[in-house]
């Protein structure tokens, strides 16, 4: 006992140590100049992270096998990101052909889009466009069919990494979690407005959280009580006391995986991303020429269902072709140089030449 207070004491007295790594995001490296710091780029790379300010791409090899670009062809990359693909896309194009890149965040895709510029892809091979992939019949009405069309979904690692964006619990900051923040309510203001059972219903349907009742209660009660949920630590809080009663040995873990659910439902649900990859996958075939190809990334169960049923109904109208027997996974080595693979399915889809 007398051991276990002199601990405490202890413990209390300790002066935490600063580190001599940069405190916050943007301080954070040199990274958010990747192109300038390749050096420290490349051994953060090395030690199987994502450099902040960048993201690395998921398949390249399995995507670029696919797809055998050809010169002359024209693409659709749905999910422009740090432009990762596109440009080793554009490099097969090898001058001839074009690449349509969509993305919703102005933010990113003005960045990836002037990043592009300078390595020599502009508006001749490249047009990047501030678009919903839901809306790609409207981008193949102005650009013709596709050759080839790939999504990559979800969030890039830019979106994560920068705690303006509210999409993670691991940095203070705003609870926004929209991919275009210009756009839409916030998650905070979603969470204001939003009923016990509607919320419980959104963390199981989104996110399969086994403890979305006892989450769901503590959220509204809080706002109902006139407290306030506004940023992503503040919800990581209120998520920790709703699991309270987890014995202690498990809880933090348990508080870990349920915060990184509940972010995950609240994401889907304020980018509505059932509903726009559900109208992305039934205007597909309609964008493909005959023999066009799609290769479709995600990253967790629900857009995989959702990937799978669609080319399975479309191969049974005779849309497609052919559609990938199973899930292509990345390889256990990309997944150890970038844990952010480790849950990636892809499937691919070939357009019926009619
Ligand atoms: C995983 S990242 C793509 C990374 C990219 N493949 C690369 O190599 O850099 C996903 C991107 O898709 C964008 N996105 C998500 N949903 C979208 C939608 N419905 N329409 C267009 N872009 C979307 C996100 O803003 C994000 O930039």
């Amino acid at each position: 006992m007398e051991n276990q207070e002199n601990q405490e004491k202890k413990h209390k007295r300790r002066v935490r140590y600063s580190g001599t790594h940069p405190r916050n995001y943007k301080e954070k490296y040199k990274e958010l100049n990747p192109e300038k710091y390749a050096d420290t780029i490349s051994k953060v790379i090395q030690k199987g992270g994502t450099p902040a300010g960048m993201h690395i791409s998921i398949c390249v090899q399995e995507i670029l096998d696919f797809f055998d670009i050809q010169p002359g062809q024209q693409g659709l990359d749905a999910t422009l990101g740090y432009g990762g693909h596109t440009s080793k896309m554009l490099e097969k194009l090898q001058g001839e052909g074009h690449i349509y890149g969509l993305d919703v965040d102005p933010i990113e895709s003005a960045k990836t889009k002037k990043r592009l510029e300078e390595k020599g892809f502009g508006s001749d091979i490249l047009t990047v466009k501030l678009e919903n992939f839901a809306n790609i019949d409207k981008v193949a009405k102005e650009a013709g069919k596709f050759d080839f069309v790939l999504a990559d979904l979800g969030v890039s690692s830019m979106q994560i990494d920068n705690p303006d964006r509210g999409f993670t619990f691991k940095a203070e900051g705003p609870l926004d979690l929209r991919m275009n923040p210009e756009k839409g309510i916030s998650a905070a203001e979603r969470l204001h407005d939003i009923s016990r059972e509607e919320l419980a219903g959104m963390l199981v349907e989104n996110a399969d959280e086994p403890y979305a009742e006892e989450i769901a209660e503590a959220v509204t009660e809080k706002i109902r009580k006139g407290g306030k949920i506004e940023t992503t630590t503040g919800l990581h809080q209120v998520i920790g006391e709703a699991l309270a009663f987890i014995p202690e040995k498990e809880r933090k873990e348990a508080i870990r995986k349920s915060s990184q659910r509940v972010f995950q439902a609240l994401r889907i649900d304020v980018n509505h991303e059932f509903e726009v990859l559900y109208d992305f996958l039934d205007k597909l075939p309609g964008v493909l020429k005959p023999g066009g190809k799609v290769a479709i990334l995600t990253f967790h169960s629900g857009e995989d269902r959702l990937v799978k049923k669609s080319f399975k109904q479309w191969k049974k109208e005779g849309l497609y072709s052919e559609i990938a027997k199973d899930v292509i996974r990345p390889s256990k080595e990309e997944c150890f140089r970038n844990s952010r693979a480790k849950c990636t399915k892809m499937r691919w889809a070939i357009r019926s030449e009619e």
